[in-house]
């Protein structure tokens, strides 16, 4: 028997009677048959491949609409090694929250009465507190491995460097005294991210060092999450005459602006009372008190989003370049030089040998360093090894002078300095200088040592507030723009104008129009340099990083002048910088100048 029911434009065939249906007639039923003819396999294949381009299209579209850190979080998050993977899967993320639930964004404060070294042990609470929370939460921050930023404050001497070392390496290394030199930071772990920072001679002298936090843009996340541990000497006579002293507290952190509260913690000392007690030989108790501070006032941010994480992992990037860019300018066998591993990083050498590794990172600054000697250590009979080891470490010389590089971002003023300093030119990728940074290079003019103590600066505007701590005490300025570079060079006016404000009245300022050497890129006339300079009366030249093209002249003119005005006599004629510049230009090149 045969029915035929018509079901859609198809054909049911009924089972009873397949036999005799023939398979040419009706070839979409022969699918109920076990063997289906080749070209009917074939139909069904297209007709599956269609309906799987259907279900892909579909799944493009939706996806398509979803956010783009939606779509990438996956691969991102598996893909790139600066992200903590590790910390997905953790409690450290359900730590963070419940830590820091009550907590408002901004930078954290922890106040810390300073011991001396020769301190007593820490109480015994301290060591307890440590070993039951500190070295497990140090763990999970090793894997999580945050680059927030922590700054130490404090007067000169009350043990920051100490107390970083103590965290970072688990020592303490008693004895000589040598005071931290601007600002450093000890790239922990082999990776060099950065982590902590130091803060020389106390935040009243160096408030600009407080007021980066407030300055910072949102590209400097950086230096906006900073931790400002505060370190109170007067805190610690008090903490030292109650008896018998206190025991170590919970941490007291709170979000708030750190200057503000720096001046709040002197006109009030009674609200710090809290503070837990630290020493620098209390190793896990600070290592404690870090992290947990740490913890406390970045994990939630930092747990919070993965732009944040990324935005730190860049800066984190962009300042292990800087450390790169200097190994790479260090020249081998000078003290400048340095490898690539924690060990020989500055804060493995205490004791006065820290501003001697220093200058591998922020340039060499034995002059501070004996300046900064104060009465007191004088007294504890350290001042004369200290300079000692100055005179045995440092190249000699008879005067010194502080010259600051000026001018827009990507000019070259870094370059200019590393080609000054090393006869080295940076090219590659452009690095954008974080904050300040310095190198010492002494130079013979007349028979005289001269050691030019350079300052480069930030040309980003984010670090001015940084930078205009600096001008008071320079004697001399190199302003610099690119010539091809039209706003950096309408610019200069503005700037002009800033050193007028901030740097002392009788600086001596000379205009470079620097990469000189990329003539067929130049949009700014040199015969405009010259008038611009004419106007303000400041001599001038055109540079080259580069080629080495007159920058030795630069730096010789301004060594020469400011040797002049510190050692003339009332009947010596006055020396003219723009005659001098006029008679050695061209002669140059990098390293020429005799
Ligand atoms: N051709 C050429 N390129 C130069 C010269 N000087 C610097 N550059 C390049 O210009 C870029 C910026 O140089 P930097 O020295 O880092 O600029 P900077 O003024 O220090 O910038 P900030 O640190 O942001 O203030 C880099 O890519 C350099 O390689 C030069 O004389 N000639």
């Amino acid at each position: 028997m045969l029915s035929l029911n018509s079901i859609s434009g198809s054909s049911v065939i009924d089972m009873e009677d397949t036999q005799t249906l023939p398979s040419k007639a009706f070839p979409y039923n022969e699918e109920l048959t076990h063997k289906p003819s080749e070209p009917v396999r074939s139909q069904l294949f297209q007709v599956e491949l269609y309906r799987f381009c259907l279900y892909l299209l579909t799944l493009f579209r939706v996806i398509s609409r979803l956010p783009l850190q939606l779509r990438l979080c996956v691969p991102f998050r598996n893909k790139n090694p600066a992200l903590p993977r590790r910390v997905y899967g953790t409690d450290v993320l359900r730590r963070f929250h419940d830590l820091t639930a009550d907590l408002e964004a901004g930078p954290a404060f922890i106040a810390l009465p300073s011991f001396s070294p020769e301190d007593t042990e820490p109480t015994s609470s301290c060591h307890k507190a440590s070993d039951s929370a500190g070295l497990h939460t140090e763990h999970q921050m090793k894997s999580y491995n945050s680059p927030l930023c922590t700054i130490l404050v404090g007067d000169s001497g009350v043990g920051k460097t100490s107390l970083l070392v103590q965290f970072d390496q688990g020592k303490f290394i008693p004895g000589l005294f040598s005071s931290t030199v601007g600002i450093g930071f000890t790239p922990s772990d082999k990776d060099m991210s950065l982590r902590w920072a130091v803060c020389q001679q106390g935040a009243p002298t160096q408030p600009h060092i407080l007021l980066m936090p407030r300055s910072g843009s949102a590209s400097a996340p950086l230096i906006k999450k900073v931790f400002v541990i505060v370190l109170i000497p007067e805190m610690e006579q008090g903490v030292r005459s109650s008896s018998p002293p206190p025991a170590s507290s919970p941490v007291g952190v709170r979000p708030c602006d750190p200057f503000h509260l720096w001046q709040m913690s002197q006109s009030d000392p009674p609200q710090l009372h809290d503070a837990p007690l630290c020493s620098a030989k209390a190793e896990k108790c600070f290592r404690l008190l870090v992290i947990t501070a740490l913890l406390t006032a970045g994990g939630r941010r930092a747990a919070a989003s993965a732009h944040c994480r990324s935005s730190f992992s860049i800066v984190r990037l962009r300042v292990f370049n800087t450390v790169q860019r200097v190994w790479r300018s260090a020249q081998p066998g000078t003290d400048r030089s340095l490898t690539p591993c924690a060990s020989s990083l500055p804060w493995t050498h205490l004791g006065g040998l820290k501003a001697a590794a220093a200058p591998a990172l922020l340039g060499s600054a034995m002059s501070m360093r004996k300046a900064s000697l104060t009465d007191k250590q004088a007294k504890n009979g350290t001042s004369k090894y200290v300079l000692e080891r100055c005179a045995s470490i440092n190249e000699y010389y008879d005067i010194a002078f502080k010259v600051m590089l000026l001018g827009d971002s990507a000019v070259g003023k870094t370059c200019v300095l590393v080609r000054f300093k090393d006869g080295a030119f940076l090219g590659g990728n452009f690095i954008a200088t974080v904050g300040i940074d310095f190198r010492n290079k002494v130079v013979d003019v007349d028979n005289l040592k001269v050691k030019l103590q350079i300052w480069d600066t930030a040309g980003q505007e984010r670090f001015r507030s940084v930078t205009h701590a600096y001008y008071r005490d320079a004697q001399a300025l190199l302003l610099l723009y690119d010539i091809t570079n039209k706003p950096s060079f309408d610019n200069i006016r503005a700037w002009l104008t800033e050193i007028h404000e901030y740097a002392q009245k009788d600086v001596v300022i000379m205009l470079l129009g620097n990469k000189s050497d990329t003539a067929a890129e130049r949009v700014v006339k040199t015969e405009d340099g010259e008038k611009l300079a004419k106007e303000y009366g400041v001599p001038f030249m055109e540079t080259s990083a580069k080629t080495g093209v007159n920058v030795e002249l630069a730096f010789l003119a301004i060594a020469k002048e400011l040797k002049h005005r510190a050692t003339q006599q009332p009947n010596e004629p006055k020396f003219q910088i723009h005659d001098y510049i006029d008679s050695q230009k061209h002669k140059s090149g990098c390293c020429s100048l005799g």
